[in-house]
């Protein structure tokens, strides 16, 4: 498996060894031991699996404030999507700061988003499925969700903001600096 921690560190890519043959592929997409090598060590309670049917869907920028903070290990198994990560945490280095990394079908990349993260992404296919799993559960209570092209994260997106398809609570998200006083709740 490789591993590669991005510009903010604890935002790390890793990418599990995958085989083929005339039938196809196989491959381990989750070593309990392989991922605590590299870093990513909690336990995971869900496993999420989301199709996106356009181009230029944009899910995030999504969180769950305390007591249900979430990591996540993002992956996409059909398609391919530009996956995002901003850190939220008080007091951090890179508070603000974004990273970003193309998942795919193709490429075969997890990206572990620890708690403490805004986490969203945008399709770059039709028919776009995404798996992730989970450090903690859902909670509608503490879900929050930040404007995907709010100008003070300033993310530099692979899709035209005319192409952005939103749910209605992602459209109506308040930009990062007036969502700030949620993250310390
Ligand atoms: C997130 C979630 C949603 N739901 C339900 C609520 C709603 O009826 C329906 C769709 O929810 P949403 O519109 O919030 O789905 P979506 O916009 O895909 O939300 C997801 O976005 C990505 C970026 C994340 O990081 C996730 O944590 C999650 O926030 O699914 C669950 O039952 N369990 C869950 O864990």
């Amino acid at each position: 498996m490789q591993v590669e921690p991005l510009a903010i560190r604890e935002i790390v890519l890793v990418t599990p060894a995958r085989f083929s043959d005339e039938r196809g592929f196989f491959s381990e997409t989750y070593n309990l031991a392989r991922m605590r090598e590299a870093g990513i060590t909690p336990e995971f309670v869900q496993d999420n699996h989301s199709l996106s049917r356009q181009r230029g869907v944009v899910r995030g920028l999504h969180c769950q404030v305390a007591p249900y903070p979430q990591g996540k290990l993002v992956r996409c198994t059909r398609g391919a999507i530009f996956d995002v990560a901003v850190d939220i945490r008080a007091g951090s280095a890179t508070y603000g700061k974004w990273v970003g990394a193309e998942l795919s079908e193709a490429n075969w990349s997890q990206l572990w988003i620890p708690p403490g993260f805004l986490h969203g992404f945008c399709t770059l296919t039709e028919d776009t499925e995404v798996q992730y799993k989970c450090t903690d559960v859902w909670n509608r209570e503490c879900e929050r969700a930040v404007s995907w092209n709010s100008a003070e994260i300033g993310i530099e997106w692979p899709i035209a903001e005319h192409e952005a398809v939103l749910s209605d609570k992602d459209r109506q998200a308040p930009g990062f600096a007036e969502a700030a006083g949620w993250f310390r709740l």
